[in-house]
């Protein structure tokens, strides 16, 4: 059917394609281009795609494909290059670099250069130890995304002249000319152009929001193809049946095409909107949120305070000082830092228990999680059919089906050449003895909206006059393989399939999946040799001759693991493509309560809305395809609750997909494993348990940094502008603060390892602002009461009106404040009585500052800081200062939790 192989002509670069854009050009083009370029690969004949591509339907040889991949680059994860260059502008252009950008130029104007050189270097490392922690965590999920890469199967030749074998490559490392072969499950690696397809449907919904998926096809007998574009509207490459671009993912059938665009030249590319960049969880969110309000206070206090110290008092060369301390006081320098440094660790802590974190966010994401849809097979059960039983149609023994089923899996499995073996299969697979007397002429493989595998079987009997004999064997579920009989065989021979006994053979079903059994019907027909491939039109007026079924054992940990994910609070709901009844009854076995089993069939007709108030907690879903497992999944998010979806087969990518933390197993099929967010590598729902609380436990730590660091902050603001008011010089020099505020903050970087109180990983938790700002509220004042209470006392120590006084003052402030945010730190960590102690990295942190502000007057550093050493007349009164302090802070998260019933 195809042109022989172009010859390969490694001079020239590849052909023309019809628009510069779609050529793979490292550096991509207009989105109008690609568009256009994609619009004119489905306009033409598939040889001349073949041809501008200097390719053939045998693929390219492995010598071409290297110089292609260095030509045009890695495409599909557009991660590498956005690490390259974009890093360091990220690093540069988060908020607080550039708060401190804007004090250090402030500080010049005032011309503070002492001030001015520090805030710089404070700037450059902010943003240098971002930089080099994103370095990190970056190079640590690259890592862990290798355990499980997204890969494309291709069709590849060792050389020129050899024949081609499918390979399976990682997906960046498909390149334009590629003859890429697609499967259930699979995710499009490039932008291709369909060559040939049976029953393919894509789900797009990543790319397009449309929750149907689409069916492709690439000629005029599988479907109708649109007309060429006239020069009117744009042409829609998404609905075009013969492209499927980057990034969807395919969700039934089976397709060959080849690949004319991958990394930015594809269309995704040229949006700047790959699929491999995550989407921000609402804990990122809830920072991002906090660290602009932040900025915008600090642009908004310092005009505020310029003009109240300068107009007011007419003191202009106080007011810049007292402007900028209150701006640097405001600002948490390290919050990026400390945020991604807790997450890391909470990545580390998981992959010790064999959890693999491959995006960062979902750490967060686990610990958030209110609902978590599972599959059936391999999380409630142990993912090891074992057949059960084989029947004729009337319930009696008979091997002969059990023979013809072995058939079609032995030759589904041979003649598909998907690399993820299918449960079923397998099992028949298991001791399944001499299957000679037939050989696999043609296949439609499994999909989960059929729900059927066929295969055409050619006699393996040298007599000429029986080749033309070919048997077509069908197995799948009961009701899908019903629709394409028209008779059945029954003990007193064949009878015709009418209502009565359809609904017979259905309630026989319904009757072994309600014990727990899986049955699969099996159907056959004879064929004459076919003069073309199968389609799935070819599945018609086959005859019924049984079933075979199957127990999936449940797994013995899942019920306790159900038990215990309800007790923290996550809701589960089971999705699964099986039977309502063998769902049902899996259920029960793992102690999952049931109120309402929802069919596939029933979805089309609800909106989004009513099938999340559908989607409680005790619902079970049966008989849905994988496009409609996302969409369960999209429509709980939509309302507002936070999904987590667990499963491992290739019908499950698309809702791993589309979940807040799509969770798989190690020995899932691999687009399960390229489209999870955290892969548990040993263990199931109970690992998964783990996971939940480790999420939880990194959260209420980072929570609680956030919480301790704004609390100091905004009390130290407060102080500063009370002292500007009553004092008779600048309250506290920008430098200070700015020193202060590093040093107590490097300390809180301990706060990742610390414990945790149980009650704060009991409930799934989201960033809460109205929380924050309560507690930032309520216990801000009383540092700043602290610090003026400070002032107050120093401004009594005589040696405070002598020469240096103002210094005496400030290096009191300086010192008691560490010290005491150092030490209230301990008890702002925790709710207080029954709560477990800190951990010893805590102990120490908490002890750094203190030592910092005695030590720092004695060092070199004295003198730019404008520090002096205290008389020791002054120990003392900072001492009870600083008692009073933490006896006021008890006192505070008493009175708090009993207001407001909870602290952290
Ligand atoms: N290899 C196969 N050949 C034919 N039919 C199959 C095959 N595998 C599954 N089926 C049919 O398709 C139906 C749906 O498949 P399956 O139960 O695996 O869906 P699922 O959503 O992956 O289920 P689970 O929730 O258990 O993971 C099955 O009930 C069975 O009837």
């Amino acid at each position: 059917m195809w042109a022989p192989d172009p010859p390969l002509d490694k001079r020239s670069p590849a052909a023309p394609a019809p628009g510069a854009a779609a050529r793979g050009r490292p550096d991509g083009g207009s989105l109008a281009s690609v568009r256009a370029a994609l619009a004119g690969y489905a306009g033409e004949p598939a040889l001349a795609v073949l041809r501008r591509w200097d390719t053939s339907p045998r693929g390219l040889d492995e010598n071409e494909a290297q110089d292609r991949l260095l030509r045009f680059g890695e495409g599909a994860d557009g991660s590498a290059r956005d690490g390259g260059t974009r890093r360091p502008v990220r690093a540069a252009a988060a908020p607080f670099v550039v708060v401190l950008i804007c004090l250090g130029l402030v500080s010049a104007l005032v011309g503070d250069a002492r001030g001015t050189v520090l805030i710089c270097c404070l700037a450059v490392l902010s943003g240098a130890l971002r930089f080099r922690q994103e370095a990190r965590s970056d190079r640590a999920a690259a890592a862990l995304r290798t355990m499980a890469t997204t890969t494309a199967t291709v069709l590849r030749r060792a050389a020129p002249g050899a024949d081609p074998v499918p390979r399976e490559v990682p997906a960046e490392q498909v390149v334009p000319g590629d003859i890429v072969l697609l499967g259930p499950g699979d995710v499009v690696p490039a932008d291709l152009r369909l060559l040939s397809s049976s029953g393919l449907t894509v789900d797009q919904s990543a790319l397009t929001g449309e929750s149907l998926p689409a069916g492709k096809h690439a000629t005029w007998a599988e479907g109708p193809l649109p007309a060429p574009p006239a020069g009117g509207p744009e042409p829609d490459v998404f609905g075009h049946p013969r492209l499927c671009l980057t990034g969807t993912t395919v969700v039934a059938g089976t397709g060959t095409a080849v690949a004319v665009a991958t990394g930015t030249a594809t269309y995704v590319g040229a949006t700047g909107d790959l699929p491999a960049r995550p989407p921000e969880t609402a804990f990122d969110r809830g920072v991002r949120a906090v660290s602009w309000g932040l900025v915008a206070a600090m642009l908004t206090a310092l005009p505020l305070v310029l003009a109240a110290g300068g107009a007011l008092r007419g003191d202009w060369s106080r007011a810049l000082p007292t402007a900028v301390a209150v701006a640097v006081a405001v600002t948490p320098e390290m919050l990026p830092l400390v945020a991604t440094a807790l997450l890391v660790r909470g990545a580390a802590g998981l992959s010790r228990r064999q959890v693999i974190v491959k995006r960062l966010p979902a750490v967060h994401n686990l610990g958030a999680m209110d609902t978590l849809c599972v599959d059936k097979t391999g999380t409630l059960t142990e993912r090891h059919l074992r057949p059960a039983c084989h029947l004729d149609p009337d319930g009696g023994a008979d091997p002969g089906v059990l023979r013809w089923a072995r058939l079609n899996a032995l030759w589904s499995v041979e003649l598909s050449g998907s690399p993820d073996g299918d449960a079923v299969d397998e099992a028949l697979l298991r001791d399944a003895g001499d299957l000679a007397g037939f050989e696999g002429a043609d296949v439609i493989p499994f999909d989960f909206t059929r729900r059927r595998a066929t295969v055409l079987l050619r006699p393996d009997d040298p007599r000429p006059r029986s080749r033309a004999a070919h048997v077509l064997v069908t197995k799948g579920a009961v009701e899908d393989v019903l629709d394409v009989c028209v008779r059945v065989r029954t003990r007193d021979g064949e009878v015709a399939l009418d209502a009565a006994e359809r609904a017979r053979l259905l309630a026989m079903g319904d009757r072994w999946a309600a014990d727990g059994v899986r049955l699969l019907a099996v159907a056959t027909a004879r064929r004459a040799a076919p003069a073309r491939s199968l389609s799935p039109a070819d599945e018609r007026d086959l005859t019924l001759v049984g079933f075979v079924g199957f127990r999936d054992r449940p797994d013995p940990a899942a019920a306790a693991a159900v038990r215990a994910l309800a007790r923290r609070g996550v809701d589960l709901i089971m999705i699964t493509g099986d039977h309502p009844e063998v769902a049902r009854r899996v259920c029960r076995d793992a102690g999952l309560p049931v109120s309402r089993v929802v069919l596939g069939r029933d979805l089309a007709g609800l909106d989004d809305a009513e099938l999340a108030r559908l989607a409680g907690p005790a619902t079970v879903f049966a008989r849905v395809a994988p496009a409609q497992k996302a969409r369960v999944v999209r429509a709980l998010r939509r309302a507002g609750r936070t999904v987590g979806y667990l499963g491992d087969g290739v019908n499950d990518a698309p809702a791993l997909r589309a979940a807040d933390v799509g969770v798989t197993v190690a020995g899932a099929a691999g687009p399960a494993r390229a489209a999870a967010d955290v892969i548990l590598a040993r263990g199931g729902l109970g690992a998964l348990e783990q996971a939940v609380v480790a999420g939880r436990r990194t959260f209420a730590n980072t929570v609680k940094y956030i919480k301790i660091a704004l609390t100091s902050n905004v009390g130290n603001v407060a102080s500063i502008l009370a002292a500007a008011a009553t004092l008779p010089f600048p309250a506290m020099p920008p430098l200070q603060v700015l020193v202060r505020n590093v040093c107590f903050d490097l300390s809180q970087l301990a706060l990742v390892h610390d414990r945790v109180d149980e009650s704060q990983i009991l409930r799934p938790r989201t960033f809460d602002h109205l929380d924050l700002a309560r507690f930032v509220a309520c216990v801000g004042p009383v540092g700043a009461l602290f610090d003026l209470a400070v002032f107050g006392l120093l401004w009594r120590v005589p040696a405070a009106h002598g020469p240096g006084g103002q210094q005496l003052v400030h290096t009191g402030w300086f010192v008691a404040n560490l010290t005491a945010q150092g030490l209230a730190m301990l008890l702002l960590r925790s709710r207080g009585r029954g709560a477990p102690r800190a951990a010893w990295p805590v102990l120490a942190a908490a002890a750094a500052p203190a030592l910092c502000g005695l030590l720092l007057p004695f060092s070199p550093l004295a003198a730019t800081l404008d520090l002096r050493p205290l008389p020791l007349a002054a120990l003392p009164p900072l001492a009870v200062v600083v008692t009073g302090y933490l006896a006021a802070t008890i006192g505070v998260r008493a009175l708090y939790q009993r207001l407001f019933g909870r602290w952290l």
